[in-house]
């Protein structure tokens, strides 16, 4: 049985979506973009802060589902902008042990939901 988790420590979806959904000890949380829950406003001054508030974003949710960074498998990294990797790259990694860091792929893609620069999405056990 699926089991939806939703969380005021992270945004509200901007779409059809929940913030995650589990099944089978699973955990898929959509992909977050950098929008502060507390004020609602999106978090624009640089791509450090952008990532930043994306990673405290997914932190949240996986917090909402018994969760850690720890428990997370794997990761997807959206970036409208590949010039951006290394700065995404120094704030990601910080979130992570790098022994146990998920799998993970970054790709650069045309243009993201809302205009944001970065979008994070994972997959954890539960
Ligand atoms: C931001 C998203 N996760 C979406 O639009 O699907």
């Amino acid at each position: 049985m699926k089991k939806i988790f939703q969380t005021v420590n992270a945004p509200a979806p901007v779409g059809p979506y929940n913030q995650a959904v589990a099944i089978n000890g699973i955990l898929y949380v959509s992909g977050q973009i950098a929008i502060d829950p507390k004020t609602g406003s999106f978090v624009t001054e640089d791509i450090q802060a952008e990532t930043n508030q994306v990673m405290k974003n997914i932190k949240a949710i996986l917090l909402e589902a018994g969760a850690t960074f720890e428990n997370v498998v794997k990761a997807s990294i959206f970036l409208a902008n590949m010039d951006d990797f290394a700065d995404v790259n120094k704030v990601y990694a910080t979130y992570f042990n790098e022994m146990t860091a998920p799998a993970r792929e970054c790709v650069e893609v045309s243009k993201l939901p809302k205009n944001v620069s970065v979008e994070i999405s994972v997959i954890a056990h539960i």
